[in-house]
C-alpha cells in the first residue's frame, strides 16, 4: 500500500440457511463476530412483525388481514454480533419474540407474500449498508434475498438432535413434543408458495447433527476465509 496502511478485505456477504435448531444464530453470531463482520437474525425480523399483529389484534390465520397491515410496524434491527437488537416502533421485542405463542403463529404470518417482500427490501438495505460485510440467517437468504451472497451455507441436522438441542435451551420441555413442533413448523416454512426454506444450488451444505458448536463455527470460518482467498 501506498499510505503504508493495511489493506482491508472488500466486503463479504454470508448467507446462512437451514431449518429449525440447526444452530442458524448461534454459528452466524460467533461467525460474524470472529470475522468482524455485521450479523442479521431474519427470523427475529418475521417473529417481530409476528408479535405486532398479535398484540394488535389481528386474526393471524387471516391472510388478507395481515397483508393489509403488513406495512404499520417499524422493525428496526441492530447488527452487532455481541448484542444484537430488534425493536417494533422503538419498543425492545427480543424477549416478546420468543414466546410459545409467537412461535406458533409466524408460519402463519411469514407466508403472507406482503410481509415477506417487505421485511426482504428491508433486510437487502440491512445488508448493502453493512462497512465489512454481514452474516445474514433464515431459511430463503440464499435463494431469495441474497442470491449474489459471496457464499451460501445450508446447516442440517437430524430432527433428534435438533430437539434435544431445544430441549436442552427450554429447561424442562419433552422432547417428543419439541422435536413435533420443530417438525411441524419446518413443513410449514418448506411449503409455502412465496420463497420457502430451501437449499440454494450453490450453497455448501453442512449437516451438524455430530459436531459440535465450536467444529460447525470452525467449518464456516474455514468457508468464508477461503472464498476471500479466492479459492
Ligand atoms: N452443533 C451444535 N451442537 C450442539 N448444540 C448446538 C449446536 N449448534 C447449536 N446448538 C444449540 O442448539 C440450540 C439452537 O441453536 P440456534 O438457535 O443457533 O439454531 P437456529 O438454527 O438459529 O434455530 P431457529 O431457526 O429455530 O432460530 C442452541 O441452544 C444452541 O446453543
Ligand atoms: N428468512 C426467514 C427467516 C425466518 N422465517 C420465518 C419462518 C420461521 O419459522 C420463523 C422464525 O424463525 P427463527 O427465529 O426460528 O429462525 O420466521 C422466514 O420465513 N424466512
Amino acid at each position: 500500500m501506498e499510505n503504508g496502511a493495511a489493506p482491508t478485505a472488500p466486503a463479504v456477504i454470508v448467507a446462512i440457511d437451514g431449518p429449525s435448531g440447526t444452530g442458524k444464530s448461534s454459528t452466524s453470531k460467533a461467525v460474524a463476530a470472529q470475522l468482524g463482520l455485521s450479523y442479521l437474525d431474519t427470523g427475529a425480523q418475521y417473529r417481530a412483525i409476528t408479535w405486532w399483529m398479535v398484540s394488535n389484534g389481528i386474526d393471524t390465520d387471516d391472510p388478507h388481514a395481515v397483508a393489509a397491515a403488513a406495512g404499520k410496524p417499524e422493525i428496526v434491527s441492530g447488527t452487532d454480533p455481541a448484542g444484537p437488537t430488534i425493536t417494533v416502533d422503538g419498543v425492545d421485542v427480543a424477549g416478546p419474540i420468543r414466546t410459545p405463542e409467537v412461535t406458533s403463529k409466524v408460519s402463519a404470518v411469514s407466508a403472507v407474500p406482503e410481509i415477506r417482500a417487505r421485511i426482504t427490501e428491508l433486510q437487502r438495505s440491512i445488508a448493502a449498508a453493512a462497512p465489512l460485510g454481514i452474516v445474514v440467517e433464515g431459511r430463503d437468504i440464499g435463494t431469495t434475498v441474497l442470491p449474489d451472497a459471496d457464499l451460501k451455507i445450508f446447516l442440517t441436522a437430524s430432527a433428534e438432535a435438533r430437539a434435544a438441542r431445544r430441549s436442552g435451551e427450554l429447561k424442562g420441555a419433552d422432547v417428543n413434543a419439541t422435536r413435533e413442533a420443530l417438525i411441524k413448523r419446518d413443513a410449514a416454512d418448506s411449503s409455502r408458495k412465496t420463497s420457502p426454506l430451501a437449499k440454494a444450488g450453490d450453497a455448501v451444505e453442512v449437516d451438524t447433527t455430530a459436531l459440535t458448536l465450536p467444529q460447525v463455527i470452525e467449518c464456516v470460518v474455514t468457508l468464508v476465509e477461503e472464498k476471500r482467498a479466492g479459492k
